[in-house]
């Protein structure tokens, strides 16, 4: 009986000596065997543990190739394990997801997570590899980061077809699902060369903007959604008719009809980024080429003001003279004022090539936007079906629309003062950003009836301004005939006024 606890003893003893030796003659080799050795010692150990292990492992690594862009494949994975990885993991990086409140997590580096898929097990891990060598001691050190897939081998085909298929699927649509959408911009606050390495800087997108919300004939706004959701769906259709994935829209109306608030209620529709694309802080054709391949799919580029923001008008105004409005004019210098333009050389070939040249396919999923006011004064080129695919009028406040907006604004569905306001709406222009400013509760002590009579007001002055400037041209005119068309319309005139 006493001799089992010092057998055990002895035991013990002996093997702990045995892997204290072995260690000690492993870090003795380590130490002394040459590098070459030790390279080749370990990678045929790799070689037959890999041909007696049941198991297939796959790494997929974040950049392939030249580091310019990530891996689509690894961006996927990750979105896919995060999503599935929150529930299991212990360790898990958190990062803000959409709407800047919620937070998105995701497995921590050396993570191991377990996945099934029709009844097969696999495991995931997060891992990365330090490069030892610092390219430059500026640079911090490279980390090149990777999931490796193990599963067994009997599951070969259909973890490599099906499974893997899947989870890049997935993960796409939960990185849609996730991120945050963006509006960016060129016209940069600042110029810090070869810093910054997109020529896009960007905010967090958050224009409250639907198509609910904006005041527009039912109808029209049907055919609109139903125009971008079928753009946004047809990606086979385009492919098989051999046209890039994109769509132009020209907006165009007078100020206040809420061209640029369609644009955000676009955005908000099909969850897409916005890139604001100011065409007079662009230096030259070069540049603006650069831009649109910095653009992503899911995208809308949007060029506000298309009319006065380049030197288009600069080739008009040779053509048409002193055909430019004056209001037009004034617009221009603003701009120019305010941005710093004048010394852009983008011209019209280089935009149409930016529109439809053979750079504008790649990527796809996107939305060209215009915005006018003065539709008439654009070149035909610029807007030809083709180029700007759907044109859209966006016109003054009808009652159809202000319905919209009193229901927004003042969660009115009827009210006796209606009548009166469509009655007024039909004689008289005016812009829904002015209907929405009436409606607009100037007090906490403003009620619905009102913003109504203000709107009311507005509409009357409005009308009476109109008839004082038609009676206004009518006496111009009247003056104009009777000074040059002499005789000939002398008695027509000589009719007019005395019946007046
Ligand atoms: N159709 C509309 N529905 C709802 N609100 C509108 C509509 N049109 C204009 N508005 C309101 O008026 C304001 C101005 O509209 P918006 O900036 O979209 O006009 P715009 O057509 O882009 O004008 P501009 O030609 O001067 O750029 C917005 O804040 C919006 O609230
Ligand atoms: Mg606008």
């Amino acid at each position: 009986m006493e001799m089992v606890p010092s057998t055990m003893t002895e035991m013990w003893t002996t093997m702990g000596s045995t892997i204290a030796s072995f260690m000690f003659i492993w870090a003795i080799i380590r130490q002394y065997c040459p590098y070459e050795l030790r390279r080749y010692f370990e990678k045929y150990t790799h070689t037959i543990m890999t041909y007696f292990s049941p198991y297939i492992k796959i790494s997929i690594h974040e950049f392939t190739g030249d580091r310019l862009k990530r891996s689509e494949v690894y961006v996927a994975v990750e979105a896919y394990l995060s999503a599935n990885s929150s529930k299991t993991a212990k360790r898990l990086k958190a990062e803000m997801g959409k709407d800047s409140n919620n937070l998105v997590l995701s497995m921590d580096e050396y993570e191991k997570v377990t996945d099934e898929f029709r009844g097969a097990k696999v495991w995931w891990v997060a891992s990365k590899v330090v490069s030892a060598t610092r390219p430059m001691a500026y640079y911090p050190e490279q980390e090149k980061r990777y999931y490796r897939l193990t599963f067994h081998k009997r599951y070969r085909e259909m973890i490599t077809g099906a499974y893997l298929e899947h989870v890049v699927k997935e993960g796409k649509e939960i990185r849609v699902r996730n991120r945050q959408r963006k509006l960016y911009t060129n016209s940069p606050g600042y110029k810090w060369p070869s810093y910054k390495q997109t020529m896009w800087s960007h905010i967090v997108f958050e224009h409250p903007a639907t198509f609910g919300t904006m005041a527009l004939e039912p109808d029209k706004k049907k055919e609109i959604i139903e125009d971008l959701v079928t753009f946004s769906e047809s990606k086979e259709f385009y492919a098989r008719i051999g046209k890039a994935w994109k769509r132009g829209y020209l907006l165009y109306g007078p100020p206040g009809t809420g061209k640029s608030t369609m644009i955000a209620a676009m955005a908000n529709l099909l969850n897409y980024d916005v890139y604001d694309l100011e065409l007079t802080a662009v230096k030259d054709n070069t540049e603006l080429r650069k831009l649109l391949i910095e653009t992503t799919s899911k995208s809308i580029i949007v060029i506000e003001d298309i009319d006065c923001s380049l030197d288009l008008t600069g080739q008009r105004k040779k053509k048409g003279g002193k055909a430019m409005a004056d209001d037009e004019k004034e617009r221009k210098e603003v701009k120019e004022e305010s941005g710093n333009s004048g010394n852009s050389k983008v011209t019209l070939s280089g935009l149409l090539n930016f529109i439809d040249g053979l750079w504008s396919a790649c990527g796809g999923e996107r939305l060209i936007v215009f915005t006018t006011n003065y539709v008439e004064k654009l070149d035909p080129a610029l807007i030809r079906r083709g180029r700007m695919d759907k044109h859209i009028e966006l016109s003054y406040c009808g009652f159809e629309g202000f319905k919209v907006l009193a229901k927004n604004y003042l969660k009115l569905e009827t009210h006796p003062l209606f009548d009166a306001i469509d009655g007024l709406m039909k004689e008289v222009k005016i812009t829904p950003a002015d209907v929405a400013e009436n409606l607009m509760p100037k007090s906490p002590l403003d009620d619905a009836e009102k913003c109504l009579w203000s709107l009311i007001q507005a509409l009357e002055e409005a009308k009476e301004e109109a008839e004082a400037e038609a009676e206004a041209a009518t006496t111009k005119k009247v003056v104009e005939q009777s000074q040059d068309g002499g005789g000939v319309c002398s008695e027509n005139c000589m009719a007019e006024k005395a019946s007046e």
